[in-house]
């Protein structure tokens, strides 16, 4: 696994090789040996989210879930192709509120590391993209938090127009002139 760190500290880019054969490839997704330098302090991965969106230009996002049930989550696109996106939320980060975007898809071969106190959205860039998600804490709705993907604060170029917006992702309030980051 070739892994980078972004400008967003704590955000990486894994690039896994498939090993490839008359059968086919096969290739690793995740090891907690070999990751384990990027996600120092980490609890174990609790749970596996799997995602499908049927249109292009559909905008999920842009979420976090609060203190204590902060978490790092891993991101893959295992079909179609999405442009993820990154949020520093952190306090007192150097790169409080600046995001940071990747293009993923099979053929990237890649992968995000997304850390506590760093909020994820994406747009998918293709018709039926499926996203794979590895999660470092429970889902708790009531610790569900998240960013208007057209925050003026961002100033976020998503790649299409905005297609297919839950009505959660509606809803989410601009970031307030007093907001100070969140607590990890
Ligand atoms: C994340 C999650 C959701 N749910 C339930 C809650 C809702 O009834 C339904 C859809 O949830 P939501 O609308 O939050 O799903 P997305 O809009 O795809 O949000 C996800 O995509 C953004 C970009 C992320 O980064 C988050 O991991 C995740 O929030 O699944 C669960 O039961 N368990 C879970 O772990």
């Amino acid at each position: 696994m070739k892994v980078e760190e972004t400008y967003l500290k704590g955000v990486f880019v894994v690039e896994t090789s498939p090993l490839i054969d008359t059968r086919g490839s096969f290739e690793r997704f995740f090891c907690d040996r070999e990751l384990d330098p990027y996600l120092v302090g980490e609890q174990p991965i609790n749970q596996i989210n799997y995602s499908v969106n049927t249109q292009k230009g559909t905008i999920r996002g842009i979420h976090y879930q609060t203190a204590p049930h902060a978490e790092t989550k891993m991101v893959r696109c295992v079909k179609g192709r999405v442009w993820d996106v990154a949020v520093d939320l952190r306090y007192r980060s150097p790169t409080f509120l600046k995001w940071y975007a990747i293009e993923l898809s099979p053929s990237s071969h890649n992968m995000v590391i997304i850390p506590k106190g760093v909020a994820h959205g994406y747009q998918t860039i293709e018709e039926d993209s499926h996203l794979l998600y590895l999660h470092t804490a429970h889902y708790n709705s009531d610790a569900q938090a998240g960013l208007a993907w057209n925050d003026p604060e961002l100033k976020i170029t998503w790649p299409l127009p905005s297609e297919a917006l839950s009505d959660r992702d509606k809803r989410h309030r601009f970031i307030s002139e007093d907001f100070i980051g969140v607590e990890l």
